[in-house]
């Protein structure tokens, strides 16, 4: 077994060639104006060209209405639409329904109470990403490099898969390989030299400290 990888908030050309060169199963490109990591449709396209058929191509958006959405459709026909803000269950497949595309629900955790939020979306996303709970003064909800206590995780139903993310790193994603069950990984601070500006020597270290892991977690006994 191998655990996906997503290497989040790329906007440049040499940030997508090392997550991709580096094996990434996934990538985000953020739709957010507020973040350092936003990319502008056009050069979303681009970038997306270059992972079409190389790795999942994932858009996200945080409360998108339709016409953002529709964009987004148009302009990057991504793999994914991720969803990381407040949307409830509904608008959740609201958005599946219309746009015919596979959708990632990202949940703030700080308590064991978020999980239980996170048993409406079972069944209507088709993956959970669990992601710290940001501050009340944060400025976007997400790509903040703030990890969260994952001993929490231990009290989700164990019938629901999920990503893990939120201040991951090359120095700390094996533990979190090994002390959680997540299907998957995603980082985006963590692979950064300064908010939104990517390195390709941290991704490329992130995605290795990843697949050790992976490796000697899932390695037969
Ligand atoms: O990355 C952003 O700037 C961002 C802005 C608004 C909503 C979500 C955002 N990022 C979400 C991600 O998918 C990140 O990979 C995830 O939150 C982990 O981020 P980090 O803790 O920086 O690794």
């Amino acid at each position: 077994m191998s655990l996906i990888i997503k290497i989040c908030g790329l906007k440049t050309d040499g940030a997508m060639d090392a997550a991709l060169e580096a094996g990434a199963d996934m990538i985000g490109l953020v739709f957010f104006p507020k973040s350092p990591r936003h990319v502008a449709p056009e050069t979303a396209a681009r970038l997306a060209e270059k992972a079409r058929g190389r790795a999942e191509i994932v858009a996200l958006t945080v409360n998108p209405d339709d016409a953002l959405l529709d964009t987004v459709m148009e302009t990057v026909a991504p793999d994914w639409l991720q969803l990381h803000g407040t949307e409830s269950p509904e608008r959740v497949a609201e958005v599946r329904a219309r746009h015919g595309r596979s959708v990632m629900k990202a949940l703030g955790v700080s308590s064991p109470e978020d999980f239980e939020r996170a048993g409406a979306y079972a069944g209507i996303a088709d993956r959970l990403l669990f992601d710290a709970k940001p501050p009340k003064s944060a400025t976007r909800p997400g790509g903040l490099g703030e990890t969260f206590d994952w001993s929490l995780l231990d009290t989700l139903d164990p019938a629901v898969d999920f990503m893990l993310s939120g201040g991951l790193d090359a120095a700390n994603v094996a533990e979190a390989v090994r002390r959680t069950r997540a299907i998957g990984v995603d980082v985006s601070s963590g692979v950064e030299r300064a908010p939104g500006e990517k390195d390709a020597d941290m991704i490329r270290a992130f995605v290795a400290a990843t697949r050790v892991a992976a490796d000697a977690k899932f390695a037969p006994q």
